[in-house]
């Protein structure tokens, strides 16, 4: 029998943190092995919790790691860089669903994969790597039709638009044989003149427990297509990541999509 893997989680405190420890407490594929935390967190220190290791406590960095496997970050852009560093010190492979990067961190995270096997998705749910095919198609088929990206969160996200809205914009942008630098028009305030022909509208609802939702309109003249997806349970991203994980570790170094891990489990 092979042995589990050492997984390591970054940003282990939090929402997500939390939706992959219930996971990980019922999953044979993996043994969790460090759990880290932000610096002076009140969970420094503290027993992980749900408990998924026996006696394993929160800490707030990487010195005191153990050997690992693969490395899965839902955390912040300065916690992800550290857990980055971590990895390419050590060879160890990385899944990152963390979003709100700027442009630094993502040239670093974009160069990586030439040294570690990394695997970032801006969302880890199936439905989502659906409805951005479904996107492409659409917006392919549709090229004149006006296209706006709605999406909504709960109160306490820290970035806008979110990384699945920027993606799907990305996917239908590149279906168009444009860019999202070229085409985004990010929230309309004041006399803003006509619609830019072409553009890519987004629009951001924060509020409440809202888990998350991102709805792509296309809008023609006298009809309208809507493609749109509703998450109610964070367990969808956080399965998703442990798939990506278990599929990544071990892998050669590169860049790899979750396409490329969809594509086995068919
Ligand atoms: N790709 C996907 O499918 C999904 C992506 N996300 C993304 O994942 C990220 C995390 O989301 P969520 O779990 O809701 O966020 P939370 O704010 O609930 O959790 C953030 C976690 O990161 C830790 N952290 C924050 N800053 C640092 C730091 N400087 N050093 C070390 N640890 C740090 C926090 O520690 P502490 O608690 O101690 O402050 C906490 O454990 C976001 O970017 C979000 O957009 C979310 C859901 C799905
Ligand atoms: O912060 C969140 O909660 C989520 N973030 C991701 C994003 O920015 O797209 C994915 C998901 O929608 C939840």
């Amino acid at each position: 029998m092979t042995r589990p893997l050492r997984l390591a989680l970054s940003g282990a405190s939090g929402r997500m943190g939390h939706a992959l420890l219930s996971l990980l407490g019922d999953d044979a594929r993996f043994e969790l092995v460090h759990a880290v935390v932000a610096p002076g967190s009140i969970h420094d220190g503290q027993p992980v919790s749900p408990a998924a290791a026996g006696s394993l406590r929160y800490a707030h960095d990487w010195t005191l790691a153990p050997p690992i496997d693969v490395i899965v970050d839902f955390s912040s852009p300065a916690a992800l860089a550290l857990a980055l560093d971590h990895c390419l010190a050590h060879g160890t492979a990385l899944v990152s669903g963390t979003t709100g990067m700027d442009a630094t961190l993502e040239a670093r995270l974009a160069d990586a994969g030439q040294r570690i096997a990394i695997l970032r998705a801006a969302n880890f749910s199936l439905g989502v790597a659906v409805l951005a095919r479904l996107l492409r198609e659409a917006a392919a088929a549709l090229p004149d039709w006006d296209l706006e990206i709605v999406e909504a969160h709960h109160g306490r996200k820290q970035d806008a638009p979110s990384g699945t809205a920027l993606a799907l914009g990305q996917a239908a942008a590149a279906a168009r044989d444009t860019t999202l630098e070229a085409a985004a028009v990010y929230g309309r305030e004041g006399r803003t003149g006509e619609r830019i022909e072409g553009s890519i509208g987004f629009a951001v609802v924060r509020g409440g427990d809202i888990v998350g939702e991102h709805t792509a309109m296309l809008i023609g003249q006298g009809e309208r297509v809507e493609l749109a997806h509703r998450a109610t349970d964070r367990s969808i991203f956080a399965r998703g990541a442990l798939h990506a994980a278990h599929w990544l570790a071990g892998r050669a170094p590169g860049q790899w999509q979750l396409d490329d891990v969809i594509a086995t489990l068919r």
